[in-house]
């Protein structure tokens, strides 16, 4: 067995800064930052085969149709497939709404920068996006410079790139800036400013059009609050804030990105760039459908529309050709969804509150287990719960709720649940709802003939006054009651049992309990110990029919046996329980004898 080495000669501890005073712990995150897409350059970059031109396309037009109004669109100097891309989006008419501008990067080497100035000119908004490493690994091990050379460097390509921008005066495009300062969570926070100073000095932005400083993770190397530390120090320490705005860029290294991102918003950072998702280099990008959906479950819209975000995730995974994970916040397949009881009891009751319980506050989401409503992204409630061996009656009532518009009694969830339980375990697998529901059709005898079945019966009011014989049982409180002048009942009629047919007769004081009666001389002696009906279907459509359930205890013994009926007949329904119970009584005694032939 391979042993984990010691780290400590390694790897280093990673060294906060000292920010004794920091503000950001005690604020709130309720503002909605710009918000900026690179899947088409960083998630792009970082794919096995990059998109194609078509594919870019089509990512494009989902990412303006969700409300982003920066979007980085690709590295212009890195070949035709992204020149020629850039290039078309900005020559096609009415394709870039006048509102979103056009992001698009490129290192700091001249050639590269005009080349990437080529690409873009013409298109409305443009925003010129320059990076240079700036931390000492980078610029040791990478760009072979010093501090200074890095400075001269950020400075000089700026000014060029102000040159053929902003101060062309044939240019027809909105110029905006960013520069990024790669590697900015590695660096010196003082050579960081000092750089940006450098960088601002050069471009001359104003308060209506401020430059963007991106500040990235470039590799996550620490906590989010130290990350968080580092926003807030260089926005208190640069000069001029009005004409700046701070961007995030947080990769995932360490699996904060998230985290990195809403503190470093806290921090006093105004804008953030991601990824759908999440996709991008190493362990990707910051996911901006987690962070934008963490401000709607707060209450906030973040200006994206995830109202559909299954079709999303359907242009994103073809596009990247990259799944997104099942446990992926908010998307994931498995995300608003539970298998264990207690979750799904939870929820179960959480939608009954919903439903029934006048809550307080009612349009306030508060279902246990569910931060978000998932018909808020576009998905049904009717996988939110799903059964396997993990789960229990509350799991199982709730897909026969929702499948057959049944509400089991608690007692028939309880008997319920056991056979799916040993189904589940059976099979070692998930229940799919059309399995539950042709499980519980087939046990009640919903759908298959239960093995007794009336081929014809009356019931009459009994006029003999005959006594009640010994053992018929008397209908409880709960038990409708067929007659007020005379309560006794009596059954006649012709029972099939598995092909054969029995003349019956029996008296109670109810359809079901002389039904119940009747049924003594084929020797079923049930006794009826709960009841209870609901109505199903709609009133409108005039297809309401009556649900029965019923709970028999077996005569002196302490088995019991549920049986359902379904009629449109609310005393044909009953009946149908009685078999329905009577059946699986039969069913669960194999040595039963034979009823007596008549
Ligand atoms: C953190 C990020 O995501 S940064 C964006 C990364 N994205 C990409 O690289 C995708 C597109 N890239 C490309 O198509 C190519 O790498 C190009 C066109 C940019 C450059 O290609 P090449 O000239 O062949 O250089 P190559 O990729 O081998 O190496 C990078 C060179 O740029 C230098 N470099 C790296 N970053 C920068 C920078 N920000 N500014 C200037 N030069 C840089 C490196 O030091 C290296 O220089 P060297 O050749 O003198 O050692
Ligand atoms: C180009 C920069 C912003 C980048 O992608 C990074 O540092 O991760
Ligand atoms: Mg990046």
């Amino acid at each position: 067995m391979p042993m984990l080495k010691n780290p400590s000669t390694k790897y280093r501890l990673f060294k906060p800064i000292d920010l004794p005073n920091r503000q950001w712990p005690t604020k709130t995150l309720d503002k909605v930052p710009r918000w900026l897409a690179t899947d088409l350059r960083d998630g792009n970059q970082s794919l096995v085969d990059p998109m194609n031109s078509e594919q870019k396309w089509r990512y494009f037009e989902m990412l303006v149709g969700l409300g982003f109004k920066e979007i980085e669109i690709s590295f212009p100097s890195s070949g035709d497939t992204d020149y020629d891309f850039t290039r078309r989006l900005v020559d096609t008419p009415d394709v870039v709404p006048h509102d979103v501008a056009l992001q698009v990067l490129s290192p700091c080497r001249q050639d590269l920068i005009k080349r990437t100035v080529e690409a873009i000119e013409g298109a409305k908004n443009a925003i010129l996006h320059l990076y240079l490493a700036t931390s000492p690994c980078f610029q040791q091990i990478v760009l072979s410079q010093s501090e200074e050379e890095g400075i001269v460097l950020a400075v000089a390509c700026t000014k060029f790139a102000r040159s053929i921008t902003k101060d062309n005066s044939s240019t027809r495009t909105h110029w905006q800036y960013e520069f990024s300062p790669e590697t900015f969570s590695d660096t010196s926070m003082d050579y960081a400013v000092k750089i940006c100073e450098a960088v601002k000095a050069a471009w001359e932005p104003s308060e209506s059009n401020p430059i963007i400083f991106n500040l990235p993770a470039t590799v996550e190397m620490s906590t989010p609050n130290v990350y968080a530390d580092q926003i807030e120090y260089f926005c208190q320490h640069i000069t001029e804030r009005e004409k700046i705005c701070v961007s995030l860029h947080c990769h995932n290294d360490r699996g904060c990105a998230t985290a990195a991102s809403e503190l470093g918003q806290l921090a006093g950072a105004q804008r953030v760039e991601g990824t759908l998702f999440g996709n991008g280099e190493r362990t990707g990008n910051v996911d901006l459908v987690n962070l934008a959906l963490n401000l709607y479950s707060q209450g906030i819209h973040p200006g994206l529309d995830f109202s559909d975000i299954n079709s999303v995730i359907d242009i994103v995974e073809e596009s990247n050709n990259i799944p997104v994970h099942a446990r992926t916040p908010y998307g994931g397949s498995l995300v608003q969804c539970a298998f264990s009881g207690s979750h799904q009891d939870a929820i179960k009751k959480g939608f009954q509150a919903r439903k029934y319980q006048g809550l307080p506050e009612k349009d306030l989401w508060q279902i246990p287990y569910l931060p978000l409503d998932p018909q808020d992204i576009g998905r049904t409630y009717e996988a939110v719960i799903r059964v396997n061996s993990q789960s229990g009656k509350g799991g199982v009532a709730w897909v026969i709720q929702r499948h057959l518009e049944l509400d089991l009694p608690r007692g028939l969830q309880v008997a319920f649940s056991k056979i799916v339980q040993r189904e589940a375990d059976a099979r070692s697998k998930e229940l799919l709802p059309r399995e539950i529901v042709k499980l519980f059709e087939n046990q009640y005898h919903l759908k298959v003939n239960p093995r007794f079945t009336l081929v014809d019966y009356s019931i009459t009011p009994d006029r003999s006054m005959t006594p009640l014989p010994d053992g018929a049982p008397v209908e409880g409180q709960q038990i409708r009651s067929q007659n007020t002048q005379n309560s006794m009942r009596r059954f006649d009629g012709v029972l099939d049992f598995d092909g054969t047919e029995h003349k019956i007769s029996g008296i109670g004081n109810g359809a079901l309990s002389s039904l119940a009666n009747a049924l003594h001389s084929v020797r079923i002696d049930l006794d009826v110990a709960h009841y209870s009906e609901h109505a199903i279907g709609s009133q409108k459509s005039r297809n309401v029919k009556a649900a029965t359930y019923i709970e028999c205890t077996a005569a002196g013994s302490n088995e019991r046996v549920w049986g359902v009926g379904i009629h449109e007949d609310v005393v044909q329904a009953s009946l149908n329980a009685m078999l329905s119970a009577a059946s699986l009584f039969i069913s669960s005694r194999p040595n039963t004898p034979m009823p007596i032939q008549h």
